[in-house]
């Protein structure tokens, strides 16, 4: 279960970018998080790994305070959350094993990594990955010969080689064309059903967020104005979430304070 309780994000001095925002995702769910650009969707996943450091609030993953971790304790728990970005983050020179095999850094020695010596097991895993997206047969063939959704694939198979509690996906189809991007979307929703496991999916396109996600958390301005299910993400809905601009925002919030 991944609880978060009034988590702020201001980075620097400037206005807070998350409001005391409270989320909480419990079994195998796919759960797409849409608002306008700025809202702070990309700020909300990267609090939970750790990419953005949060400024205050809580975040709880199986029981584990994420926001008190340093270090070891940090790079560990980090290893439980698999990422799926928007521009794939692969290694274009390195093989789709090497690729795949990097999201085990961390589970094996740095010199078996260097010497690209994986332990038998990854290497099976890997294959058994591969094989149900469909890249199994460009193990061996470099990154960047491979098309966007192929590329995408990639770093799916590379975030589940982790062996995560939790997947977070930024916008994972934003590069990719109408087709591979319902693909990827498909693939992600079964993977999570088949897997037991919890996706985040950052989206902008809110006709997939509706077709493949289980819920959807709507964001305006570091706060979360909708969560429920897709059937009841009707215009009114639409237009509370993709109205106003951060200025009207804070406007409104300090009329209300007063
Ligand atoms: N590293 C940073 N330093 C300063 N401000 C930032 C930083 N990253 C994001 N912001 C600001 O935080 C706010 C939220 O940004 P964020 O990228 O989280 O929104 P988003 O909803 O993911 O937008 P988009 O859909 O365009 O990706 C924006 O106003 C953005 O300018």
């Amino acid at each position: 279960m991944l609880k978060i309780t009034d988590l702020v994000k201001r980075y620097g001095g400037g206005d807070p970018v998350l409001k005391n925002l409270d989320l909480t995702i419990e079994g195998e769910s796919v759960v797409s998080i849409i608002g306008s650009s700025g809202a702070g969707k990309s700020t909300l996943l990267r609090c939970i790994n750790r990419l953005v450091e949060p400024t205050s609030g809580s975040i709880v993953l199986n029981g584990t305070e994420l926001t008190a971790l340093r270090g070891a304790k940090l790079r560990e728990a980090r290893r439980k959350i698999g990422m799926v970005f928007q521009g794939f983050n692969l290694v274009d020179r390195l093989t789709v094993m090497e690729n795949v095999q990097s999201g085990r850094l961390g589970y094996i020695s740095t010199w078996s990594a260097i010497m690209r010596r994986y332990p038998k097991e990854d290497i099976r895993r890997a294959y058994e990955l591969m094989e149900r997206v469909g890249i199994a047969h460009y193990a061996n063939t470099r990154a960047d010969q491979l098309s966007g959704g192929e590329r995408q694939r990639v770093g799916v198979v590379r975030a589940l080689m982790q062996q995560p509690d939790i997947l977070l996906a930024d916008e994972p189809t934003a590069s990719l064309d109408p087709k591979t991007s319902e693909q990827i979307m498909g693939l992600l929703r079964d993977l999570a059903g088949e897997l037991k496991l919890p996706v985040i999916i950052n989206i902008h396109n809110v006709t997939e967020a509706k077709e493949y996600t289980d819920r959807i958390v709507g964001m305006r301005y570091g706060r979360i104005i909708f969560d429920d299910t897709p059937a009841q993400l009707d215009q009114d809905a639409m237009d509370r979430i993709y109205s106003g601009s951060p200025h009207a925002d804070r406007a409104e919030q300090t009329v209300a304070a007063q």
